[in-house]
């Protein structure tokens, strides 16, 4: 029995647009969203014990161990196998991806966790019981489990398969960290967009729709705003999530490295940019049996 699992994708995603519906008496969103996967992430390294510990082996600045998603993701599988108490774990993570970033990077991780160590330990739950487990930590983790690109609506659990289009993508990094309930709670938040359609979607392919926090994100952190600003020259630029980052679509890499060239002319000291290609699938989707 294999005893490590290393070199395990975290990858980021992108929301290429966010619509905000409604929201539910607990105080959550309504959203209408498709998630993007990118070949750009964290990669996490795992490690099997026998003791029944969880360890982080690697720090990650801000976050303490014991609140790390990734730890977390780990204790919960272990709590949701009957005679798990053996199973252990040392975790070590190349942090590539910002925090408050919109790219999703903890939720990422968590679902990389979850997926790996369900391999490692052997403990064999379902992609859909991986997913609920998920959700529960935070909601962007089930999409990083169902492993395709989707069209998501709920709170961003109810997920349909989405075709998406086969191109590159330039992100920059505002240099600003945005809480993600804060843009949830401002009231300037506007939650009646009319729902769409997937296949409105797949009709329009690029520049479909808008991001709904957007509007809040920019007014309370102008760096984004500026950054939206400067990357319209080149197309369509929003933001994901709930920011910090924005994003523009090219179909050849040769422009997106064009764009970035410019980003360095900039002389903007404060944002850090990179290209990604847009992939179909999670790269550890087959860990997973269906
Ligand atoms: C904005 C998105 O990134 C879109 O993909 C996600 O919906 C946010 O997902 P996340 O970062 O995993 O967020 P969570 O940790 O679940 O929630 C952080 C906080 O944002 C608010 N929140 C989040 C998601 C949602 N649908 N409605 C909300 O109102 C809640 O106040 C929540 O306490
Ligand atoms: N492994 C982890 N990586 C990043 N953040 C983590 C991790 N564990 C816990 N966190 C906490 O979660 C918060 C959100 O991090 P995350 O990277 O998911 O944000 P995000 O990119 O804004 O995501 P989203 O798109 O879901 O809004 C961080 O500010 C941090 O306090």
């Amino acid at each position: 029995m294999a005893s490590t699992l290393n070199n395990c994708p975290a990858p980021a995603k992108l929301n290429l647009f966010l619509h905000v519906t409604g929201r539910r008496p607990d105080g959550y969103h309504l959203l209408q969203t498709v998630f993007q996967l990118l070949d750009h992430g964290d990669m996490l390294h795992f490690e099997r014990r026998n003791d029944g510990a969880i360890r982080r082996t690697t720090p990650v600045a801000g976050v303490p161990e014991e609140s790390d998603l990734i730890v977390r993701a780990a204790q919960l599988l272990k709590s949701a196998v009957r005679d798990g108490a053996h199973l252990g774990a040392n975790i070590a993570i190349d942090k590539r991806l910002p925090m408050g970033g919109g790219l999703g990077g903890g939720s990422s991780d968590a679902a990389t966790t979850l997926m790996a160590l369900n391999h490692l330990w052997q403990t064999d739950l379902s992609r859909a019981d991986l997913m609920a487990l998920g959700l529960k930590l935070g909601a962007d983790v089930p999409f990083f489990i169902f492993g395709h690109n989707a069209f998501a609506e709920g709170v961003g659990e109810a997920l349909q398969p989405v075709a998406t289009p086969d191109c590159w993508y330039v992100v920059i990094e505002p240099g600003v960290v945005v809480p993600t309930a804060a843009i949830f709670s401002d009231s300037e938040l506007t939650r009646n967009t009319k729902p769409v359609r997937i296949t409105d979607f797949s009709k329009a392919h690029t520049g479909f729709g808008k991001n709904d926090l957007q509007v809040v994100a920019t007014k309370l952190f102008p760096p984004i705003a500026e950054a939206i600003e400067w990357l319209r020259q080149y197309g369509d630029a929003r933001m994901t999530g709930s920011g910090a980052c924005v994003f523009c679509l090219f179909k050849q890499e040769h422009q997106a490295e064009a764009v970035l060239a410019a980003v360095r002319e900039t002389g903007q000291a404060n944002w850090k940019a990179w290209k990604a290609k847009a992939i179909g699938r999670h790269p550890l989707s087959h860990l997973l049996k269906s």
